[in-house]
């Protein structure tokens, strides 16, 4: 297939777009570098530099012709929590206007299908675990109600226009692949930030809340390996059907806490991790775990990378051999 991928120079655009590669599609990737990095973008994609509701018309096309693409994978996205709490104008413009504006350009265009980067945080505060599909959606943070109110455009596009579309509600991705991994100038996920501590690259990590109903009094949640997350996009890719938005939660299935998290990170660099225990951070569940039963019946997807430790192994060896190119190595 022909596929733009939208923040293919982020950590999960680019990850896929690798993986969309190795599979003989061809790869057209939409950055405008807001969080992502040039040098992330795989070798052998075409990539424009710019804002998706910018160029999304253009790359598309104006419908004139046979469609340029068989579909578009939507991981472009501002996605920290705590940011879209002081500043939401930054996630309704950001997220939703943007996606709009590229849902707009799809259909202009008559492009057939649609995968979009979904969240965990469209359930907010779960009432119980696993989460499934059903659940109500109730997110306590601006960033998951932007996500949630995509969710519903895209219900309405795929219902009037036949957009094939599938929405994958990702929980936390962690791991790397083959070059590909997180390297933000803004780091606030808890693997890569352990490991830049192991790295020598921050002093100590904080563990928000040790007064969790949980076994060690620690948050727990559902980390799923982002090569696993690949998969799962070529799946929906496959098996999207017109007029119809299927949504699918994405994680391993497992808790961790995160103190096993930072045990596994010790476990796998054997190096010293400075840990202190700090309050709760504001809007922050105790627990989240996936169920992705409808995931495994729908679309035969079967996470293969569950071991904790290999997860964290992959980031790991991909943060040492960032060298350089860590945005963490030169924080002032
Ligand atoms: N990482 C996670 O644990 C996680 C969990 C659930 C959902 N998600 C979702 O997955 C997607 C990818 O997340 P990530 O962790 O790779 O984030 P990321 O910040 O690494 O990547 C996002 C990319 O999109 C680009 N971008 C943002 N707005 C853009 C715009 N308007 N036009 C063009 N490019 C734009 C950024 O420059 C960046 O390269 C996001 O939609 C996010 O909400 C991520
Ligand atoms: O320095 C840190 C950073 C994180 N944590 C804790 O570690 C756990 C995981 O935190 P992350 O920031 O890595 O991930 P979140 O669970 O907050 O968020 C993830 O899941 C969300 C869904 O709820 C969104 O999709 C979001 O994009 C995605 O990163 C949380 O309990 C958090 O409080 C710490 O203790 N110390």
């Amino acid at each position: 297939m022909r596929l733009l991928v939208t923040g293919g120079a982020g950590y999960v655009g680019s990850v896929c777009a690798t993986v969309l590669l190795e599979r003989g599609h061809e790869v057209v990737v939409v950055d405008d570098l807001s969080t992502g990095n040039a040098d992330a973008v795989p070798t052998g994609t075409e990539f424009v530099e710019g804002d998706v509701a910018a160029v999304a018309a253009s790359v598309l096309g104006d419908g004139s012709t046979e469609p340029r693409f068989d579909g578009v994978l939507h991981f472009a996205a501002q996605s920290l929590v705590g940011e879209s709490v002081v500043a939401p104008e930054k996630y309704w413009r950001g997220n939703v206007v943007t996606t709009i504006e590229l849902l707009e350009a799809i259909r202009v265009s008559r492009t057939p299908r649609l995968v979009f980067s979904s969240t965990a945080a469209t359930y907010g505060e779960p009432e119980r675990s696993p989460i499934t599909e059903t659940d109500p959606t109730r997110p306590t943070n601006p960033y998951g109600a932007t996500k949630l109110a995509i969710d519903h455009a895209i219900t309405s596009y795929a219902n009037a226009y036949g957009l094939a579309a599938t929405s994958l509600r990702y929980f936390n991705v962690a791991g790397a692949y083959r070059g590909a991994g997180e390297n933000r100038v803004v780091e606030t996920h808890l693997i890569p930030l352990v490991l830049q501590v192991a790295l020598g690259q921050r002093d100590k990590i904080s563990v928000f809340g040790t007064d969790w109903p949980t076994e060690d009094g620690t948050a727990v949640r559902d980390y799923i390996h982002v090569l696993d997350l690949a998969e799962a996009h070529l799946l929906a890719l496959e098996a999207a059907t017109a007029g119809t938005h299927s949504i699918y939660n994405l994680g391993s299935g497992a808790g961790f806490s995160v103190r096993e998290v930072i045990s596994a990170c010790q476990r796998v660099t054997g190096l010293p991790i400075a840990v202190v225990d700090a309050p709760r951070r504001a809007g922050d569940p105790a627990v989240l775990i996936a169920s992705s039963e409808r995931a495994i019946a729908d679309l035969g997807w079967r996470p293969q990378h569950t071991d904790l430790d290999e997860i964290v192994a992959d980031a790991w060896e991909f943060l040492q051999q960032l060298g350089d190119r860590s945005h963490a190595a030169h924080r002032g």
